[in-house]
């Protein structure tokens, strides 16, 4: 009701003013000069101070005219390439001149100067950060993101995104009006309260909605005026944030329990009442509400969460291409015997994913799903989990191991990780614990007695700090024929003899761009754990035998743009094979159903922005 009376107040001359900006905004970004203008409502200065069409030196003269900008720039037209160049040199002299300080140091005044870049010309920076996404991501994703949110408060200049708030309650269904765009295609939300590995950190999680939106562009072509950022701010119980006179945020610790759910509630209502076909992605919600919010919005809404559902993902990649790298079929995966450190919201989506493909491997049935299960043992900060576990968390229940079983083993409840790698002597150890250094000198001694062929080690926490190890410490202490991935990047290990130990990155970002792409150009309602399974196999797929078998099992991010593609491609197909597609603009649902597997491919193609100036034309 509350939204409808906003609505009637509204003059419909603003809204009619805020449909035609948005309409130009949503036109296709990607047109060149010479090809189809885009129609901007604005000249002079304000062109000059909006990303979305600011071109900065590239301007040609008769733009310049045209827009009523000739004087307000400097005369001497560049070209996208000169500009890069020139921001570039600008980059690299800030690098050699601070290599005094602390690499963090140097990392943070990279994310500063790519930041200003972004808040004043999008199609510059997202050139800079695609053609350059080996160097770069690690700054706008992890682990130097991290480090922006930990320091949010003091680096924030320009607003991004939206911040919807406890305080907000009630008036969230007209804010989402105050949105300039008509489109909105890609959201990514988060309520800070577990941003990596490093805990609560309030209304400052921002920051990694906005790097994952990033790579939603960079990677998966989402149009940059299309994606939008959401911090949630109910609260936070870090208490230095609450201390700091300097916070942006609610100055009050978390809502809980019904408070907490009537926030989130109300803004899924409100996004999806504005933008009906909008995707939602949950990223670093603490696991107490992450499953939870999963299972309540996952039948009604276009939602996922990254890192339970896509965490889970790459990991089943990985672990596929660790059978692989033993020179073994994919098929013995459930034979794995598999040691996870860490129960929260990343850790049981892996286990859970990882049972779900062993028990499919083995015949799909009940007693497959049943006897997958031992093939697990989840440790926590408590320890081995058993059935003796007091007040168990439900979603580690199914994986806490019988009493009398982990006896025969010589193990019990809480045994610690090192005990629990010595009897079990696991094919693989793997790391979502937020704890850097857990898997120490005796764990990874323990692992040399693997039953593995080639123990595989994912220490996938982030950031580089919070990482279980490292890959000089898996491969000098374990052994030269260790498969290693690490949740943040690491550089390969030179082991002597003209050997390279491989590094791999264990992370979600070689998915969730794709299931989002796929989400949106299938048309589907809702995400299915089939459109979920068909991107991780997808991702396995893409690795060729003799890369896996040399301890390659995952692709570099250079390819980043093109492994999205693949996955877009597989989850527009499973979508379309259980009849959840609807179709994408003018690509209905029955067309979408004739197409082959290369015609999806290049349907998916053609729907990637690129990050090209269009042409620009003024009408009032
Ligand atoms: N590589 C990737 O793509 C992803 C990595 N992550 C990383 O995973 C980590 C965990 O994330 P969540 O599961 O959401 O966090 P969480 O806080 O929900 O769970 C952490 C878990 O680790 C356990 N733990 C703490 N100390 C431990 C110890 N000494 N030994 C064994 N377990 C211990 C806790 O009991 C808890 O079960 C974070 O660092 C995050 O950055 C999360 C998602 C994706
Ligand atoms: C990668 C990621 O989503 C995380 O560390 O939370
Ligand atoms: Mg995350």
């Amino acid at each position: 009701m509350a939204f409808l009376e906003l609505r009637r107040s509204l003059s419909s001359s603003f809204l009619l003013r805020l449909r035609a900006a948005a309409l130009a905004r949503s036109r296709p970004y990607t047109t060149c000069e010479g090809s189809r203008p885009t129609i901007v409502h604005k000249r002079s200065v304000d062109i000059l101070h909006d990303p979305w069409f600011n071109k900065g030196t590239a301007f040609s003269m008769t733009e310049r005219d045209r827009l009523d900008l000739r004087g307000l720039l400097p005369p001497n037209v560049f070209t996208t390439q000169q500009q890069i160049d020139r921001f570039m040199a600008d980059l690299k002299r800030f690098q050699v001149s601070a290599r005094d300080g602390p690499s963090d140091t140097n990392a943070l005044a990279k994310w500063r100067i790519l930041n200003r870049l972004h808040d004043r010309n999008e199609t510059m920076y997202y050139k800079v950060l695609i053609d350059n996404i080996e160097e770069y991501a690690p700054i706008v994703y992890t682990p130097t993101v991290g480090l922006a949110c930990q320091n949010y408060s003091g680096l924030y200049r320009r607003p991004r995104g939206m911040y919807f708030s406890a305080a907000d309650r009630g008036e969230m269904m007209s804010m989402v009006y105050n949105w300039p765009a008509d489109q909105v295609d890609m959201i990514v939300v988060t309520d800070g309260s577990r941003i990596l590995g490093l805990g609560d950190l309030g209304v400052q999680g921002i920051g990694i909605a906005i790097g994952k939106l990033d790579l939603y562009v960079a990677a998966a072509g989402i149009n940059p005026q299309r994606v939008l950022p959401v911090m949630i701010d109910v609260g936070t119980n870090n208490e230095k944030l609450l201390k700091d006179p300097l916070y942006l945020g609610l100055q009050q610790h978390r809502l809980d329990g019904e408070d907490y759910l009537s926030v989130i509630d109300e803004f899924m209502e409100a996004v999806f009442t504005r933008w009906p076909n909008v995707i939602v992605q949950f990223e670093d919600f603490q696991s107490k509400w992450a499953f939870k919010l999963l299972q309540r919005y996952r039948d009604t809404y276009r939602m996922f969460n990254d890192d339970v559902q896509g965490t889970a993902g790459v990991a089943i990649a990985g672990l596929l291409g660790a059978v692989r790298a033993q020179g073994r079929p994919m098929i013995d995966f459930p034979k794995q015997k598999i040691v996870v450190a860490g129960a929260g919201s990343a850790g049981i989506g892996v286990v859970n994913a990882a049972r779900k493909t062993m028990a499919r491997m083995l015949g799909n049935n009940e007693s497959a799903f049943e006897s997958a299960k031992s093939q697990f043992w989840v440790v926590d900060a408590m320890g081995l989990i058993t059935e003796e576990r007091a007040n168990i968390d439900p979603e580690a229940l199914p994986f806490a191991r019988k009493i009398k079983e982990v006896g025969h083993q010589g193990l019990r409840e809480g045994a610690s990780l090192a005990e629990v790698v010595k009897k079990v002597k696991p094919d693989v150890l793997l790391g979502l614990s937020a704890v850097g250094g857990l898997f120490s000198k005796e764990v990874l001694e323990a692992l040399k007695d693997s039953s593995s062929t080639r123990p595989a080690i994912f220490a996938m926490s982030n950031p580089t700090k919070n990482a279980e190890c490292t890959p000089a410490e898996a491969f000098s202490i374990v052994g030269d024929h260790v498969i290693f991935a690490s949740g943040s990047p690491f550089c390969d290990v030179n082991l002597g003899n003209g050997k390279i130990g491989h590094s791999n990155q264990g992370n979600n970002m070689y998915l969730f761009p794709g299931i989002g792409l796929g989400t949106l150009l299938s048309g589907a309602r809702v995400i299915s754990d089939g459109m979920l399974q068909a991107a991780a196999e997808c991702l396995a797929a893409y690795m060729k035998d003799e890369e896996v078998l040399n301890g390659i099992i995952y692709p570099s991010i250079s390819c980043i743009r093109d492994i999205t593609k693949e996955v877009a491609a597989a989850v527009v197909r499973e979508a379309v094979a259980e009849d959840l597609a609807e179709g994408y603009r003018d690509m209905d649902a029955r067309e979408l159903c004739s197409l082959s597997k290369e015609e999806t491919l290049v349907y998916v193609q053609k729907n990637m922005w690129n990050p090209n100036y269009p042409n620009l034309v003024y009408m009032k």
